[in-house]
């Protein structure tokens, strides 16, 4: 085949993929009854990280908010054939993945990255698959079913604004709904906790205090609706490297930072602090200029980093002057978003029908 010939047909199945995603519906393309899902981002605005453990996991303290800023995601099941998932399991598609306790579930994934960065998850590696699998395995369900997930995003991977986390713990309210359980069981949170710290934080939202690996509720606050523009550069930040980097010189929140937090009812009274952000700046030093830039910024006083990166978040005080900011942010190369800090969690979006 010349290399024309092969340009043509990869733009001729892109421009198949556009035309599907445009004309994307619940409706048609899951069939009636799918349930709608909000899976929201979050910032951290204490990360209070502590010694490494056995474990190679380190004691965490964090205060955790929702965003307005979400993905949404359709969810809907229907009985499937062992020869089905069989089928499936050999043909080895990147769009689906077999898991549950007797091979018994079949999850396709389609995955529409809105945030410009083309993001590509293997059905196997992506953490809803990851938590249909885990809840089916707690629950002892072996009916044989497909799942179909639809996730529309526009959480950037890598920002530390926990999108994948959020992803995984809208899938448990799904399948908790679909297979008749609670969203509270023991059992779902358990799950939600051992999928990654920030999992469990999804399930109840709005803003909380977590300690253990960070991944303990230990209250929750009253959230706060302030404004906000995000900004990350290209390049993302890996937890487990951000981790790493911090044990080579770890430095812990000053101890009146932590008791000014730990003592605040309101999330509009926790002062910011994030010790993990020398190390993601180690890694990555285009965050030192994001901070400062943002720092420079009319009405950008409080300036933080995203948990491990590579997104920065400025508080401000109206969604306009976010907005111009997100647009300078723009400017400048870096993905910008404007939004603010909201009571969402990881939830079924009600049918109007
Ligand atoms: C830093 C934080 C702040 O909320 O999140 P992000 O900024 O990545 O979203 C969290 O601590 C991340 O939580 P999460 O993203 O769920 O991490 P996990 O998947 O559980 O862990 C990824 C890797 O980070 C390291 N890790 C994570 C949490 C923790 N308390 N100690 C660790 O050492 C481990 O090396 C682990 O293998
Ligand atoms: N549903 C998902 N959405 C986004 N990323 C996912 C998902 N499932 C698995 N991942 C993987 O997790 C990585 C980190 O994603 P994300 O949770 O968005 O970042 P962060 O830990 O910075 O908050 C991605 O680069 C991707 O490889």
């Amino acid at each position: 085949m010349t290399d024309n010939v092969q340009r043509n047909r990869e733009a001729e199945v892109n421009l198949l993929a556009a035309a599907r995603d445009a004309q994307w519906s619940p409706t048609t393309f899951l069939g009636p009854g799918s349930l709608k899902l909000v899976s929201p981002a979050k910032v951290n605005l204490l990360l209070a990280i502590g010694a490494a453990r056995a474990d190679g996991y380190h004691e965490a303290r964090t205060i955790m908010h929702a965003l307005a800023l979400h993905d949404t995601m359709y969810v809907a099941a229907s009985p499937a054939t062992a020869d089905e998932i069989a089928a499936a399991a050999t043909a080895a598609r990147p769009d689906a993945a077999v898991g549950g306790p007797a091979d018994n579930l079949l999850v396709c994934i389609d995955l529409s990255d809105r945030t410009g960065q083309d993001l590509v998850v293997p059905a196997a590696d992506n953490l809803v698959f990851k938590a249909a699998d885990a809840l089916a395995r707690a629950l002892g369900r072996e009916e044989a079913q497909r799942v179909a997930v639809r996730i529309e995003k526009q959480i950037p991977a890598q920002g530390g604004l926990g999108g994948g986390s959020s992803n995984a713990a809208a899938m448990l309210v799904a399948l908790a709904q679909l297979w008749g359980v609670s969203a509270d069981d023991d059992r779902v949170v358990a799950v939600a906790r051992s999928l990654g710290a920030d999992v469990a934080f999804f399930l109840q939202g709005g803003c909380a205090q977590l300690g253990g690996t960070g991944d303990a509720l230990e209250r929750a606050l009253v959230p706060s609706r302030q404004a906000m523009v995000l900004v990350k550069p290209a390049a993302g930040v890996s937890t487990a490297e951000a981790y790493r980097r911090f044990d080579e010189q770890p430095t812990p929140v000053q101890p009146a930072v932590l008791d000014a937090a730990c003592a605040a009812a309101d999330a509009a009274d926790v002062p910011l602090a994030n010790n993990l952000a020398p190390a993601a700046e180690a890694l990555l030093p285009e965050l030192a200029q994001v901070r400062a830039w943002l720092a420079d910024q009319v009405g950008a006083e409080k300036v933080l980093l995203c948990g491990s990166g590579s997104a920065t978040f400025a508080l401000v005080d109206t969604f306009e002057a976010a907005s111009a900011l997100a647009v300078a942010a723009s400017k400048q190369g870096w993905w910008a978003r404007p939004t603010s800090l909201s009571g969402l969690r990881a939830a079924i979006v009600p049918s109007r029908r």
